[in-house]
């Protein structure tokens, strides 16, 4: 036989919807800044219609977790208990305590944020056990990470990076905390710096604000966009969940 073999067929773009609670309702924030909510209530409701809709993933944020303002652990296990579907947990997980009870609510997998870059040995230590259940989200205002709910300062992205990648981090989550919330679209080009940086699967969130976006992101899968969390253009109503599945099913 001769001829090109077929070239391995790209994966499609898994899509998060994301659900983020803050005293005890479904929220969007911009910039992730505390102060700036608008409220989209029952974030059970939220979560149910996400999976009605057909999604594989559901992103669920304890936000007041995150500030430090308290917690929604009890509502976030109730709606994660719920669920049919994956469940990636973010927020405040940042000692053995937050982590053991967010991997206790059978979610998929947790994002660490804050601990990868105030308590690295301790992040290091979760990595090696858990392995592919944390993903580390890297949140970043140009190259520099922001911690606690994005208040802080957390050093450099590439330095910390190839820190976690020589841990055996398993995948991050890479938020432009300039878009997030924005709808002005994601950050394609550091997407792309992070993907050209690492060979882990990268989950893209922030900005998203039309099915456009979303074709931009899966162009990325080939070189390491494994999916795209989407927030503010679900609640905006820019399009609907099922349009975004069809979107990147084609
Ligand atoms: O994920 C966190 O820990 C977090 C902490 C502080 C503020 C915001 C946080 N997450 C926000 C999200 O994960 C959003 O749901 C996501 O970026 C969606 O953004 P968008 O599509 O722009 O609404």
């Amino acid at each position: 036989m001769s001829g090109t073999p077929p070239s391995p067929s790209v994966p499609r773009l898994e899509l998060l919807p994301a659900v983020d609670v803050r005293d005890g309702q479904a929220v969007r924030l911009v910039h992730g800044e505390s102060g700036s909510e608008t409220g989209y209530g029952s974030p059970l409701e939220a979560a149910l219609a996400w999976q009605r809709a057909g999604a594989e993933w559901l992103h669920l944020v304890d936000l007041d977790a995150a500030f430090g303002t308290g917690d929604n652990r009890d509502l976030v296990a109730g709606i994660t208990d719920a669920m049919d579907i994956k469940v990636e947990l973010s927020g405040g997980i940042r000692d053995d305590a937050s982590l053991t009870a967010a991997l206790a609510t059978g979610c998929t997998r947790v994002n660490l944020g804050t601990a990868a870059l105030e308590t690295p040995e301790w992040a290091a230590k979760a990595i090696a056990e858990y392995g592919d259940r944390i993903a580390i989200g890297l949140d970043v205002r140009g190259t520099t990470l922001r911690g606690r709910g994005w208040t802080s300062e957390g050093g450099d992205l590439w330095e910390t990076l190839a820190r976690l990648d020589a841990e055996g981090c398993a995948r991050y989550v890479v938020t432009d905390i300039a878009k997030d919330g924005t709808l002005q679209g994601p950050n394609l080009e550091l997407l792309k710096s992070v993907c050209a940086a690492t060979d882990r699967p990268v989950v893209a969130s922030g900005g998203v604000s039309s099915l456009a976006d979303l074709r931009a992101i899966a162009s990325l899968v080939p070189v390491g966009v494994e999916g795209a969390i989407i927030g503010k253009a679900l609640y905006a109503k820019a399009f609907t969940l099922e349009e975004a599945l069809a979107e990147v099913a084609r």
